[in-house]
């Protein structure tokens, strides 16, 4: 655990990072950042345009440098997106900036979350449910490194995962020790 009044949200797609994470910034009292929608408003485009554009390597390259600047905030909940934590640098900015909750989803949460989804370039085309496994096999190792909190996805809805969200983060974050 580390001594910052930041909390950034890290976890698959379709886990809530977003939608739990605005929530938590309100009850929090925290101005809320959402990574992607940093990433769209400096593009001013959307991310599977960014990904069109400058392919994946260009928008980790842009999530990268907006991280960098995000996390250096005080005082901010951060909801990153689902690939960022693959870069050691990324992963290095929030372990030490902020108080890390990792929040889990099955494969099959994610699936029906995101069934209508047509946002997210990297679960376009075919097989969505390999992708995510393939997803969920590199990055799993990569949330657990920096996680601080950990949440496991069994909550049926956004609100009642917000609820156990704060629940567990009051028990654990110690705020008292921000800077
Ligand atoms: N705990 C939950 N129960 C039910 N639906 C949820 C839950 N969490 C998120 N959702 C729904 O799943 C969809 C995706 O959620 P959200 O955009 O917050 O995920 P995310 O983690 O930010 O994904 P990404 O990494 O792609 O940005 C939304 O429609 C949201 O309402
Ligand atoms: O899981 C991922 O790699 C992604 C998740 C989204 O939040 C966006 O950052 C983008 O669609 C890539
Ligand atoms: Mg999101």
């Amino acid at each position: 655990m580390n001594p910052s009044c930041n909390l950034f949200i890290v976890g698959p797609t379709g886990a809530g990072k977003t939608s739990i994470g605005r929530r938590l910034a309100a009850h929090y009292g925290l101005p809320f950042v959402d990574l992607d929608q940093e990433i769209e408003r400096h593009c001013g485009v959307p991310v599977s345009t960014v990904f069109e554009i400058e392919g994946e390597a260009g928008f980790r390259q842009r999530e990268s440098q907006l991280l960098d600047e995000c996390s250096r905030r005080d005082g901010v909940l951060l909801a990153t997106g689902g690939g960022a934590v693959l870069d050691p640098a990324n992963r290095r900015h929030l372990a030490e900036r902020g108080y890390v909750v990792w929040l889990q989803a099955t494969i099959e949460q994610q699936l029906e979350r995101l069934a209508r989804d047509t946002k997210r370039p990297l679960l376009a085309g075919e097989d969505r449910r390999g992708k995510l496994d393939a997803m969920r096999e590199t990055r799993a190792p990569l949330y657990r490194e920096i996680a601080d909190l950990t949440v496991s996805g069994e909550h049926e809805n956004v609100a009642a995962a917000t609820e156990r969200c704060i629940a567990l983060i009051d028990t654990h974050w110690n705020r008292t020790q921000a800077a």
